[in-house]
């Protein structure tokens, strides 16, 4: 396990431009498969599970360029091979493998997806999705089959909000014959970028963003250029952090309209924020409020910084309830900050965090990717003691540059093997 090392108590100062998002990035590369010619993406974010989905379509046959921020795909070698294990088990977004090879080939074989599994994730909505849209689709040793000899448009209520749900019933229903409706969609702004993407590449989706996507099936699909919007959870990240370190920091490369959850719980807490057209400033305050936070489907406060935002809550004065409505129990990341010295007790779906305990560095393990975020916060917190985060690669399938960005902030932070 790689680890991160962190001497902390530094205030972090600064820009740090933000990269696209792991979110998007996830979609937007199996949304290519739907293609029949070039895609180009930019602004892509350099992490992990950008890498092993390089690696998932390259094993389905197509080519593949990756320079700097750049993926160009030549989808015109792909074909629908069965990826029943490997590297479908290393990350969540595999799922999407399923809505975009059953649209483009009408069959897929795909394993169950991997990713942070800090509670059980189904994927029943994805499925109910697919069978309405007239697909058969097995579980066969933890492997889902897929097969339609020809999707048609439904109309689709999906009983839970789901991101993922959305975006792969949306890739299916891009080549089904007829009209799909999605009823209660989740409104994320990578759901967004996914469609306009496939708007891009020649779809026709209306209601994105809203509870009903309306999404007319095409015969055919093509290439275009697409450029990856930035990554609200990273943004959100380095602003808590600007602020549990009580530094200044310029995170630009945003769009603030999606940072608005974010914004507004840090300034209730005292953090003093100033926003712009592509950026955001955050200023440290030496005393803070406490607040609670309710993490929800967007636009709420995501539930992937709760986490973070439980780190800086322990700098709070007083105690603060976190409340995640997304997750019945996201929150492995505590013990490790107790072992850090946060008060911390968990209730149900909630963190119930006792502020003003200052935190000492420790041993901990990041037992998934905001988990990790978590205790990275804490350990630029910390004054006393070195900080020894294990899981590093958790943390990198979802943070761009992160040891190179802390450091150019500023912050003591080292990679050991
Ligand atoms: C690759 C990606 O984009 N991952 C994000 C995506 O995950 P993901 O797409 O997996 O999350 P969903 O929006 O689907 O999950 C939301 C909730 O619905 C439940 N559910 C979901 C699908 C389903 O078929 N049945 C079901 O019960 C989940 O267990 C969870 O409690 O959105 C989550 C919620 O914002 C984020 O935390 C993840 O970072
Ligand atoms: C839960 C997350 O990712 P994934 O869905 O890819 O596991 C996340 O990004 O916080």
């Amino acid at each position: 396990m790689n680890k991160l090392m962190i001497a902390g108590g530094r205030p972090l100062r600064g820009t740090v431009s933000i990269s696209g998002a792991k979110n998007s990035a996830v979609a937007l590369i199996p949304a290519a498969i739907l293609a029949e010619t070039t895609v180009t993406l930019d602004n892509l974010p350099a992490i992990s599970d950008v890498a092993i989905y390089m690696e998932l379509l390259t094993e389905l046959g197509a080519s593949i360029e990756w320079q700097g921020d750049q993926m160009i795909i030549h989808p015109e070698g792909l074909r629908s091979i069965p990826l029943p294990n490997g590297n479908v088990k290393k990350l969540r977004a595999s799922y999407y493998l399923m809505g975009a090879l059953l649209g483009r080939f009408g069959e897929a074989v795909v394993g169950l997806p991997g990713g942070c599994n800090f509670e059980p994730r189904p994927i029943d909505q994805h499925i109910k999705g697919f069978e309405a849209l007239g697909a058969e689709v097995t579980n066969e040793g933890g492997a889902i089959h897929l097969r339609a000899k020809q999707l048609r448009g439904a109309r689709i209520y999906l009983d839970v909000v789901s991101v993922g749900a959305t975006i792969n019933i949306m890739l299916a229903a891009a080549r089904a014959k007829g009209v799909t409706i999605i009823e209660n969609a989740a409104k994320e702004p990578e759901i967004i970028d996914v469609a306009t993407l496939l708007s891009s590449m020649g779809a026709r989706i209306k209601g994105v963003g809203t509870e009903t996507i309306r999404i007319e099936g095409v015969d055919s699909l093509h290439g275009c250029r697409h450029s990856i919007i930035p990554d609200r959870i990273q943004a959100g990240t380095y602003m808590i952090a600007a602020a549990a370190t009580r530094g200044d920091v310029l995170v630009d490369n945003v769009i603030p309209k999606h940072m608005e959850a974010v914004t507004a719980k840090l300034q209730e807490m005292g953090v003093i924020i100033e926003e712009l057209d592509e950026s955001i400033r955050v200023i440290g305050s030496p005393e803070y409020a406490q607040v609670d936070v309710k993490a929800l489907i967007y636009p709420g406060f995501a539930t992937d910084i709760q986490s973070p935002m439980a780190s800086l809550l322990t700098q709070a004065k007083g105690t603060s309830i976190l409340t995640d409505y997304v997750y019945s129990n996201r929150f492995k990341y505590v013990p490790e900050l107790v072992r850090m010295g946060a008060r911390i007790k968990l209730e149900g779906r909630s963190a119930i965090i006792e502020g003003g305990v200052p935190l000492s560095g420790a041993k901990v393990t990041a037992t998934d990717l905001r988990a990790g975020a978590a205790l990275v916060v804490a350990g630029l917190t910390v004054t006393s003691g070195i900080t020894e985060v294990s899981g590093l690669e958790y943390i990198e399938r979802g943070y761009d540059n992160l040891v190179e960005n802390l450091s150019m902030l500023g912050a003591e932070v080292w990679r050991m093997e």
